[in-house]
């Protein structure tokens, strides 16, 4: 038996996306969601708060369910932000909202930061990184991004879209990592598991 057959993964998210995604690695796992402040403070860059929000998603998960999950797991906590111009937009409070990111985020290039945390039960061992993709997003009028916040699509994503989504129309292209805009950079979650001693391949 491999030591791929003896772990079990835990992904620490109520994200429907990211719940699809971590199927892509066919290994075993479950979910656990657990409810986590957000909150960051001010002055922390992208990249940190992605890194440490992950973490806090993982630890919480550990801390919540601690008596019942396996002593094989590994919690994975990931989280998304979209950055303009140095801005960090988050999840659209309302749809006023959702029309105030989207019209700052039409007609140019911004970056999405996801961080991920890997948290090893049995060690308390925890691995954090992030990744950046480049999204050029297509120039859109008041009436395209009133109608496109009506499909409801937005309204839990970061940055207001979801490039998987209806989104896909606009946006003209990416430099980078797609699944890391969806919400969870699958190939640098396989090169963590890889340093935690778990290959993919
Ligand atoms: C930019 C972008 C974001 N998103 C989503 C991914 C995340 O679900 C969401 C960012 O919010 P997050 O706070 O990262 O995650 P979440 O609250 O949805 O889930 P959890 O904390 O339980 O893991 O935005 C897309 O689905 N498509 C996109 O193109």
């Amino acid at each position: 038996m491999s030591i791929k057959d003896r772990k079990k993964l835990i992904l620490a998210s109520s994200s429907p996306r990211r719940q699809e995604l971590i199927r892509t690695l066919r290994l075993p796992y479950e979910i656990r969601v657990s409810d986590v402040n957000e909150d960051t403070g001010p002055g922390l860059a992208p990249a940190e708060i992605v890194e440490q929000l992950s973490g806090r998603k993982a630890a919480a998960v550990c801390e919540m369910y601690k008596s019942e999950l396996p002593e094989n797991g590994i919690i994975i906590g990931s989280d998304t932000v979209v950055v303009l111009e140095g801005r960090v937009l988050g999840k659209p409070r309302d749809e006023r909202d959702a029309f105030g990111m989207l019209s700052a985020l039409q007609g140019r290039a911004h970056h999405v930061y996801s961080g991920v945390a890997l948290l090893d039960v049995a060690t308390g061992q925890t691995l954090v990184d992030h990744q950046v993709t480049a999204v050029y997003m297509k120039p859109l009028t008041g009436g395209q991004i009133e109608r496109y916040i009506r499909t409801g699509e937005p309204m839990d994503k970061a940055g207001s879209y979801a490039i998987q989504g209806l989104g896909a129309t606009i946006v003209e292209r990416i430099e980078g990592d797609y699944f890391n805009v969806v919400g969870l950079p699958i190939s640098l979650l396989s090169e963590l598991l890889e340093r935690l001693g778990i290959t993919v391949l």
